[in-house]
């Protein structure tokens, strides 16, 4: 049997080095690689790309690379309650790609299928078909999208085993499942790490032949999302 085992966060992502692609699974703050993202922060490793559906928030997740400026861009679909990003977008420190939710969804599944683009209606006549291919389908107008081309996948499960399968709990699901697999190299970190054998194969969520290297996080903490409600003065 192939042992993915890493002994840590820090091992999990070694070779991530400067100015690469990343994805991060989650939705929000929830079911986001923490114990990864914080490795990240201590390796100082800079000019990311980072692929997410959020930015985390000022003192979590994301969050924290953006304050240490080890993005470079973020492509994602829902920002906005992280007070540095806005910053560092609106003073054009940070490069943004705005992406629909589902589109951003499809990119990661189609990478992680080896399916090289697909079309899609969302984002037809807005910027974000800017210099895209339109073809009509129905008789109606949609863009070609391309998958996302990624160095290493990051996502975060509730149980894995040895040989890299993966359970997901809840919505914690989310992202975390089409990003797996998706880059060249995934990394799953999970709540718990069990022996071969002890997942129900019935409700394995991902295979271990998408996972390239696996580990038990430290510590995980309970957040709920901090909403930032901005009323006018
Ligand atoms: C985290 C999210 O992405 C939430 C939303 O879409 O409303």
């Amino acid at each position: 049997m192939i042992d993915k085992r890493v002994k840590n966060a820090k091992e999990a992502i070694e070779g991530i080095k400067d100015g690469m692609t990343l994805m991060l699974g989650g939705f929000g703050l929830c079911g986001i690689p923490e114990n990864s993202i914080n490795a990240l922060v201590e390796s100082d490793v800079k000019d990311l790309t980072c692929i997410s559906n959020n930015a985390g928030v000022d003192d979590f997740g994301l969050g924290l690379l953006l304050h240490k400026r080890q993005i470079k861009k973020m492509i994602s679909s829902y920002v906005g309650e992280n007070a540095e990003f806005e910053r560092q977008m609106l003073s054009g420190e940070l490069d943004v790609e705005l992406t629909p939710q589902g589109t951003l969804a499809e990119k990661c599944r189609a990478a992680q299928a080896g399916i090289p683009a697909f079309y899609t209606p969302a984002g037809y006549g807005t910027e974000v078909a800017e210099g895209k291919e339109v073809k009509e389908f129905h008789g109606k107008p949609h863009i070609l999208e391309h998958a996302f081309e990624a160095d290493f996948s990051i996502v975060k499960a509730w149980k894995g085993d040895h040989a890299g399968n993966l359970i997901f709990k809840g919505s914690a699901r989310n992202f975390n499942h089409p990003m797996a697999g998706a880059g060249k190299i995934t990394v799953a970190e999970v709540e718990e790490l069990v022996e071969p054998g002890e997942l129900d194969p019935n409700q394995i969520h991902i295979p271990g032949i998408m996972i390239q290297r696996i580990f038990q996080g430290e510590k995980f903490e309970k957040r709920i999302e901090q909403r930032t409600v901005r009323t006018k003065e």
